[in-house]
């Protein structure tokens, strides 16, 4: 287990986008009672089934559509890990297929991993969070010789701390999404698959065609588990075209 890796600075990463003078003032919409309702619902639901947060049900709902997890669900990422919701139910459904992956969660924070998973604390937006990714699955391998990439599944439900002002929010969000295309081009395998979170905005049909360019299958989802009012959605990437897919291709 690789624990309390500590984050280098996001400015040394060279794929770091500058967010420069897109940065605008917005006012947030105010939270609805009715959804409240439905959040304390999953909440509680949540502590039923001794997840960590209610954030488990968007993956269930989000995997009971796409079937993210199959037979080839071996090595998984989970960026955005903390508290680690989404890791339990990623062991959930591989060891429900009889599976015995390899799971690492990736974040900011440092969280322990519930048993059957790993954690790196790291930040996505640095070349050294994706080399101690990359560590990781060399020393845990997982994957048959002929697999070129060691990566299977990438589940991604990042976000930065919101600001209530939408265009900063949807930008920041827009970098986190970057920074996990950018760990899908260099470890997934062919054929694996992606989910990620982004924060609605300007830029959601620009993240929609760099998926494009590197999956066969780009969908949007919004599952029931997340609030109505929240501008939060999730773009399901199915089946990595090739195992090599040219960052500068994606970004140009
Ligand atoms: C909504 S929470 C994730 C909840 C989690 N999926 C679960 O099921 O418990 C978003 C997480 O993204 C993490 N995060 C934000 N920016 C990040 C970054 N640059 N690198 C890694 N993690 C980041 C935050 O620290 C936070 O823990």
């Amino acid at each position: 287990m690789i624990r309390g890796i500590v984050p280098t600075t996001l400015g040394n990463a060279s794929f770091i986008r500058k967010l420069g003078s897109r940065w605008k003032s917005k006012s947030v919409s105010s939270s609805r009672w009715l959804n409240r309702q439905k959040k304390d619902s999953h909440t509680k639901e949540s502590k039923l089934q001794n997840f960590r947060s209610r954030a488990a049900f968007k993956l269930i709902e989000i995997d009971d559509k796409y079937r993210l997890f199959n037979r080839k669900s071996k090595n998984i990422v989970d960026l955005g890990f903390a508290p680690g919701a989404w890791t339990q139910v990623a062991i959930e459904r591989t060891k429900s297929l009889n599976i015995n992956a390899n799971i690492i969660g990736v974040d900011l924070i440092n969280c322990s991993p519930p048993e059957g998973a790993s954690f790196i604390q790291g930040n996505i937006l640095s070349k050294q969070t994706h080399n101690n990714i990359k560590e990781f699955f060399n020393n845990n391998k997982n994957h048959s010789e002929c697999e070129e990439k060691p990566v299977d599944l990438i589940i991604s439900d990042m976000m930065a701390n919101t600001s209530g002002i939408k265009d900063n929010d949807h930008y920041a969000s827009m970098e986190l999404c970057d920074g996990a295309l950018i760990l899908a081009s260099a470890l997934l395998n062919k054929n694996g698959s992606m989910v990620m979170k982004f924060y609605t905005g300007k830029e959601d049909s620009l993240l929609k065609e760099k998926l494009q360019k590197m999956f066969h299958k780009v969908f949007k989802m919004k599952p029931s588990a997340c609030r109505d009012e929240s501008r939060e959605m999730y773009y399901i990437g199915v089946r990595k075209k090739n195992n090599t897919i040219d960052t500068s291709d994606l970004f140009s």
